[in-house]
């Protein structure tokens, strides 16, 4: 395969293509340090590109703190959308392919519909703005760009809802979970699997991609399926968004259509119960 760079390699998804990465045996494959890759630094991306000379570049870097980024505006904008531009800018130099990953958060979620690649983008918090802020940075100064908008991820690795759940479930006898947020869960292994098929495929239709596991759920189903599958004795109370107060705003609705990301790179993608069978296997066999 040919050479990859991945910046925010720490990250969940970072770590899960490190996972898939030594699970498929592909070895030219960079992983900088934080430091190393700074998306903050423009000349710094300038000159790892130059080095290392990459044909892809994955970007994993993100500002993910949903909640916090209601007060952390400027820092928000910066990584999720500053430094994407700096990233693609940096591709641009060096002809590298810029594979972006991008949220179902950039999605106002009011209409029950499945939203494909086409349909308007109207962010509700500040995570949302500054992540759509990055796509259009992206695209429009990189032609050779895979954005791919991805939702509800976790993995054994680094902080996520699956193991909020398995955490809370430890502490308490009863938790309320809302009922009234549905979207899909997406095993960052499946993505990041999903990721090297595409740089595999060695296809070059460039754009905007729709990719979650398959099926719907509420927050409040995947903590059941959660605690059922760890056999956790935890009583769930499904509740609604008004009961449980947050800084921001999330979307009622954001179910995307994986048609376009199906049907191009022939991917069979897995269902969301599917996977979390497996993450849970992995977390308890750790
Ligand atoms: N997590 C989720 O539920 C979802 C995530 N996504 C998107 O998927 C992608 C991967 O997310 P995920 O792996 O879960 O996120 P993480 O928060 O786990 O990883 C993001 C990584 O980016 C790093 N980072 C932050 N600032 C910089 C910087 N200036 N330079 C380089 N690296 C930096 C973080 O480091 P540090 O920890 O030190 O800040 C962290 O290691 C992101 O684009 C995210 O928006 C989309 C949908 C759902
Ligand atoms: C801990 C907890 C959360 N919740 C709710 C709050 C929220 O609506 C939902 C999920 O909470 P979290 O804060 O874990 O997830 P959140 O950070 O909102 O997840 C989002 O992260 C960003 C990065 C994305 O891009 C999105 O696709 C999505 O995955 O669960 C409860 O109802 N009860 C609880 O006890």
């Amino acid at each position: 395969m040919s050479k990859i760079l991945i910046i925010g390699a720490g990250g969940q998804l970072g770590q899960c293509l490190k996972t898939v990465a030594e699970r498929r045996g592909i070895s030219d494959i960079v992983f900088p340090t934080e430091n190393e890759g700074n998306i903050l630094e423009a000349e710094l991306l300038n000159a790892l590109l130059e080095r290392e000379k990459p044909a892809y570049v994955i970007n994993c870097a993100a500002y993910t703190a949903v909640d916090k980024a209601e007060d952390e505006v400027e820092l928000s904008k910066a990584v999720n959308e500053t430094g994407a531009g700096y990233l693609a800018s940096a591709c641009k130099a060096n002809q590298a392919i810029l594979v972006h990953v991008s949220t179902d958060f950039v999605f106002e979620g009011k209409e029950v519909k499945l939203l494909n690649e086409d349909d308007v983008a109207k962010p509700i918090n500040v995570y949302g703005v500054t992540k759509l802020g990055g796509e259009q940075a992206v695209a429009s100064i990189l032609d050779e760009h895979f954005i791919l908008r991805t939702s509800w991820l976790y993995s054994e690795y680094a902080n996520n809802f699956v193991k909020t759940m398995l955490k809370l479930g430890a502490e308490r006898d009863e938790l309320g979970i809302i009922a009234d947020q549905v979207g899909t869960p997406t095993y960052a292994i499946d993505l990041a699997n999903a990721i090297f098929d595409i740089i595999a495929s060695g296809k070059k239709s460039y754009g905007v991609y729709h990719y979650s596991n398959e099926g719907v759920t509420s927050w409040y189903d995947f903590a059941k399926a959660i605690f059922d599958i760890s056999e956790t004795a935890v009583k769930v109370n499904p509740i609604p968004g008004s009961a449980y107060p947050t800084k921001a705003q999330r979307p009622a609705f954001s179910v995307m259509d994986k048609s376009k990301i199906k049907n191009e790179f022939n991917l069979d993608i897995p269902y969301w119960r599917t996977s979390l069978v497996a993450c849970i296997s992995k977390i308890n066999n750790k």
